[in-house]
């Protein structure tokens, strides 16, 4: 069933309800052999375009293709993805295995895959149990059960992490990048970076229904950075010396200078040099947090090296995202 590739390849998808743009020429490719991310804070438009990607939407305009086909067009859909998108629909007076068997039986995959999904995620032993007496992280890992009955290639994960105690992110983030280096394709979404920022390779931030990242965890890390804030009585001046010196500067709405990359000793000396007094110093620290916060509320001007192009998608020209390339990992 496997035909080599798992490509996802969204290319300007875009969805309208109503007034709601809920998403927005949205291009991406998610590749095999990575975890790749899909973040973005609530009602970014997460959910409407994994549902898109598996057929379950239509889109207003664009495509989503997977394995060079929309959805609805792959031979074996089963066989080649496996789909999350509620770990809630469960019936609680059906046991697990029961769960799988129906499931199982309306998508023509063999009974005997069944204990194999189970044993995977580590139910084995709840196999017999009800459903209804599930927690939230067993629930989550019946959900994922499910996604992997006929075997896919490429899984689909809407939130996967949602409600699990550390533990069980922990168990998540070890099977889904061990599933991931066995050559196959992982997307899953999250609202929340601290979540799943060790399970994933690659990240596909979107705001408001459009990318504003793609591409490798470790650039976005590679841009925190420190700055410092400093309010000088002649900023003109001193954002001439710093700029001189190769730092970035922003203005800041208090009346402040940041100086991007440099610490407050080095504004200090620049300032001295031009015979610039400062008033106030403050070192800050960009962690990954708060660029994934400023990515998402359109805050980007501060980090001058990272601008996003016009088309407003931060990724790295000819990196690894782009459609066609080798993979990441
Ligand atoms: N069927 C629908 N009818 C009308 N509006 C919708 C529908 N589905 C989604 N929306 C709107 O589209 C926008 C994006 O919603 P979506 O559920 O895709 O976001 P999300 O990123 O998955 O959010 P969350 O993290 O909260 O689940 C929201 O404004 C939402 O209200």
């Amino acid at each position: 069933m496997h035909d080599g590739s798992g490509r996802i390849h969204v290319q300007g998808l875009n969805k309208t309800f109503g007034p709601v743009h809920a998403v927005q020429d949205l291009s991406f490719t998610v590749q095999p052999g990575a975890v790749t991310g899909f973040l973005g804070p609530n009602g970014a438009g997460k959910t409407t375009a994994l549902r898109m990607i598996l057929g379950l939407v239509t889109p207003t305009s664009g495509t989503a293709t997977i394995n060079g086909v929309p959805f609805a067009e792959l031979p074996n859909p089963g066989g080649v993805v496996g789909a999350v998108l509620d770990a809630h629909g469960f019936h609680p007076n059906r046991t697990a295995r029961d769960h799988l068997l129906c499931y199982a039986a309306a998508t023509n995959v063999p009974d005997g895959q069944v204990d194999r999904a189970l044993e995977l995620v580590g139910l084995g032993m709840a196999a017999d149990r009800r459903v209804g007496g599930f927690s939230l992280g067993m629930r989550q890992r019946l959900a994922l059960a499910t996604a992997l009955l006929g075997d896919p290639q490429v899984v689909v994960l809407d939130e996967p992490a949602n409600g699990l105690d550390p533990e069980g992110i922990a168990w998540l983030r070890g099977f889904l990048q061990a599933f991931a280096a066995g050559g196959r394709t992982v997307l899953m979404s999250s609202h929340f970076l601290r979540e799943i920022e060790h399970t994933v390779d690659r990240l596909v931030i979107i705001s408001q229904g459009r990318c504003v990242y793609d591409g490798h965890i470790e650039e976005l890390r590679a841009a925190e950075q420190s700055r410092a804030l400093v309010q000088a009585d002649s900023p003109d001046a001193l954002v001439s010396k710093v700029q001189e010196a190769g730092f970035g500067v922003e203005h800041l709405p208090d009346g402040r200078l940041a100086v991007l990359g440099a610490d407050s000793r080095t504004v200090a000396d620049l300032a001295l040099e031009a015979g610039v007094a400062l008033y106030g110093m403050q070192d800050e620290r960009i962690d990954l947090e708060q660029l994934f916060f400023r990515l998402t509320h359109g805050q980007f001007t501060g980090l001058t090296h990272y601008a996003p192009p016009a088309s407003q998608v931060w990724a790295r020209p000819g990196g690894p995202g782009q459609p066609g390339d080798g993979g990441s990992v």
